[in-house]
């Protein structure tokens, strides 16, 4: 059997990691003939709930599967990853904005930045969760400076996912029919979901629907959906999440032509560059590039703006923590 794989989940024993880590095993991330090595941190109150899930991985004899360690040792957990999701972090309750748990989730990710800088394999890939996703993973990138920049994303997919779902309702389409979408911006109620460059049946998509309802339902069911769950459920997103983690690292790794990904900024579309914001992205040979020479018209421009503003406010904010 070829080498495995190591993958490094953090936050293992909360409600994303006990969705995440099943599919990890069977093959979902990588592939149904690569090996995996899982690497679970935990802080140490945690340690025996991932132990439990442990012996759950165990129990399903999993082909692919070809050991588990456990440790609340940031430096032990990347020691060697080539991927690490970075889950673990507090979720936001009814009632707060994701950036409201900056200061309480910040401080996670600098040291992980930096034992992924020390530790990890040279061919790292980082994919940030924990929320407010797209700061924290700028955290970790700058605590992590022999790592390129851009091994580290966060998280749009559920938003994407949840933009092509609420899309393929309103026309009545298999979501297969639906291509280019895009996610621009933070992962957070600013976040735009572009129906622009979406296009269903070979046509625009915002030429297929009413301009009232992409204004005034489509934009902000899909920027507020996360909220809605928690309304819903009296907890945040698990299994969504997790598959939409799973979708964002294997099209990373295998391909793709288009989808959305938070990525460090170039400067591409007047982003700031050095900042982590959603873009339509294509990946080839393992890396994320960024969809070029899109047209942006009057009313997506002020909206990206509105969400690059945003993710430069949670910049200052947590230099202003020194977290960066
Ligand atoms: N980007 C997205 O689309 C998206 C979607 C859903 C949830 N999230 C975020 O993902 C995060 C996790 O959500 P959840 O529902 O699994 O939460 P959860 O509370 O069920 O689990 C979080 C786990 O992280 C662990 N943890 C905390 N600090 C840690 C540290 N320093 N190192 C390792 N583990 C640590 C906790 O012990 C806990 O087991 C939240 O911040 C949530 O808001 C993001
Ligand atoms: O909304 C949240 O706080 C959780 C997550 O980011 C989501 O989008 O479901």
């Amino acid at each position: 059997m070829a080498t495995p794989v190591k993958v490094t989940v953090t936050g293992a024993a909360g409600q994303i990691g006990y969705a995440l880590l099943f599919r990890i095993a069977s093959g979902h991330l990588l592939g149904a003939d690569v090996p995996v090595q899982l690497s679970l941190l935990e802080i140490p109150q945690a340690v025996k709930a991932a132990e439990g899930t442990a012996m759950e991985l165990d129990d399903c004899a999993f082909p692919l599967l070809s050991g588990i360690e456990i440790t609340d040792d940031p430096n032990v957990a990347f020691d060697g990853a080539n991927v690490a999701l970075l889950v673990g972090a507090m979720p936001r309750k009814a009632g707060m904005e994701r950036g409201d748990l900056l200061s309480a989730n910040g401080g996670i990710f600098g040291p992980q930045g930096k034992a992924i800088n020390d530790h990890a394999a040279d061919d790292i890939k980082v994919l940030v969760v924990g929320n407010p996703a797209n700061t924290n993973a700028l955290i970790a990138q700058r605590h992590a400076p022999d790592v390129p920049a851009e091994r580290f994303t966060a998280m749009t997919r559920l938003d994407h996912n949840r933009a092509l779902s609420q899309l393929a309702a309103k026309l009545q389409v298999p979501v297969t029919e639906i291509k280019h979408m895009t996610i621009w911006g933070n992962h957070s109620s600013t976040q735009y979901p572009d129906l622009f460059h979406t296009e269903v049946g070979g046509k625009i998509a915002a030429e297929q629907v009413e301009s009232e309802w992409l204004r005034d339902t489509f934009i902000p069911t899909v920027a507020k959906r996360g909220a809605a769950i928690i309304d819903a459920r009296g907890a945040s997103s698990a299994a969504s999440a997790a598959n939409a983690a799973i979708d964002h690292v294997h099209d990373w790794v295998n391909g793709t032509d288009w989808t959305s990904a938070a990525i460090v900024s170039d400067g591409s579309y007047g982003v700031p560059e050095g900042i982590i914001s959603s873009f339509p992205v294509r990946a080839q040979g393992g890396r994320f590039e960024i969809i070029q020479g899109l047209e942006i018209d009057p009313f997506s421009r002020e909206r990206i703006d509105a969400s690059v503003r945003e993710l430069l406010e949670e910049r200052d904010a947590v230099k202003s923590l020194g977290l960066i």
